[in-house]
């Protein structure tokens, strides 16, 4: 893909000129090995993540999420093209330069990857047990770490002894000792029930709040990117097919995997007795389904009544869902309406005067 795909926070991107991270055109090709094809599973991404930010990346399995992760802290190289980590060529490092950038990026894993023989503390401190820091500033650092992180009573627990979501809780502490500037996190919320999933990510956010720390996290579940992220990246063999601010990306998606990956979340799936019966022609059909997406300000306006009263027709409610989605409240609703040509351009016509969206999905008898 030649187009250059950038994140567009326009407050990001005015506050700070340069992207925490930045990929050029980025490819990368597994090689083919004992008679089984090369693989690309980075295909000329191009990207950019404003510093300060929470980016996020989803896309099916082997879609390219994790090797998109590991080209940024220098556990891949990619074939072509560079990424920059703060304005600096991490495939150009040399072996101690890549050691000190990493220690500015963390990261947080699916399994956690605690160690099983040290304690909350222990392993908290190791990043800093291995960068030589002095012990009375680990012993500091890690207190404040365990406090935020909501884990004082378990200081001098070992992981078997911890839940799912405190062994992850272990990870982020683990992963910001080093006071690092960009966090990775791999699936972090996977292998957590929902509403463990929910606190870990609220714990996220507000490590960014506080820190500043950009975070970078690769996910296949769209509720994780509405719960947190600003921007995110819709990724596809390997090619980023559709970016841009969460919300946006919501109310607007342009392709059918990032429209699969929104209607998990919004409720915004046609019930199937509806899908069986959808065709794209008005031939025959007696009504139109209609999506109405409600976005800002305009989230409650009262739209279904007013489409009754002025074009004075009958609109069924197939679905609705009010939500919140980059902290702003986003509304989807799915209706019929009669299917003949007028009124389904007075409908139209009125919801976008409303500055709403409505999108025609298809027809049924
Ligand atoms: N070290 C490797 N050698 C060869 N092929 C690889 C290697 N790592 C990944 N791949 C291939 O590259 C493609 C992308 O893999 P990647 O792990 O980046 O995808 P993913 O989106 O993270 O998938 P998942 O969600 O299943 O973890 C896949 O086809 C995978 O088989």
């Amino acid at each position: 893909m030649n187009a250059v795909t950038q994140f567009k926070d326009p407050v990001a991107v005015a506050a700070a000129a340069e992207p925490a991270i930045r990929f050029e055109a980025v490819s990368k090709v597994y090689s083919a090995r004992n008679g089984d094809p090369a693989v690309t599973a980075l295909d000329a991404v191009t990207l950019s993540v404003a510093p300060g930010s929470i980016a996020g990346i989803i896309g099916r399995s082997g879609a390219g999420k994790s090797t998109l992760l590991r080209v940024i802290n220098g556990l891949e190289r990619p074939s072509s093209g560079s990424v920059f980590v703060d304005n600096v060529d991490v495939a150009a490092l040399d072996a101690t330069d890549l050691r000190t950038l990493r220690r500015r990026i963390g990261m947080i894993f699916q399994h956690f990857n605690l160690l099983s023989s040290r304690t909350v503390f222990d392993n908290i401190a190791l990043p800093l047990e291995l960068a030589g820091t002095p012990k009375a500033t680990i012993k500091a650092r890690v207190d404040n770490l365990i406090e935020l992180v909501g884990l004082a009573d378990k200081r001098g627990r070992y992981p078997a002894e911890l839940s799912g979501g405190q062994k992850q809780r272990v990870g982020i502490a683990r992963a910001l000792a080093t006071e690092p500037k960009v966090l990775l996190s791999d699936e972090a919320t996977s292998a957590l029930d929902p509403e463990t999933t929910r606190s870990i990510l609220a714990l996220l956010r507000r490590v960014n709040e506080l820190t500043g720390v950009t975070i970078v996290l690769i996910t296949h579940e769209m509720q994780v990117i509405k719960e947190i992220c600003d921007q995110v990246a819709v990724i596809e063999a390997g090619r980023i097919i559709e970016e841009g601010p969460v919300y946006q990306v919501f109310a607007g998606p342009r392709t059918d995997t990032t429209r699969t990956f929104v209607s998990s979340v919004t409720g915004g799936e046609l019930p199937r007795d509806i899908t069986e019966r959808l065709t794209a022609s008005r031939d025959g059909a007696r009504h139109a389904v209609l999506r109405i997406v409600f976005t800002g300000e305009n989230a409650t306006a009262p739209i279904l009544s007013r489409l009754s009263r002025s074009l004075d027709i009958d609109v069924n409610v197939l679905s609705g869902q009010v939500d919140e989605i980059g902290q702003r409240p986003f509304g989807n609703l799915l209706v019929t309406i009669p299917a003949n040509q007028e009124t389904v351009g007075a409908v139209t016509g009125l919801i976008h005067a409303h500055g709403l969206k409505a999108e025609v999905l298809g027809y049924v008898a």
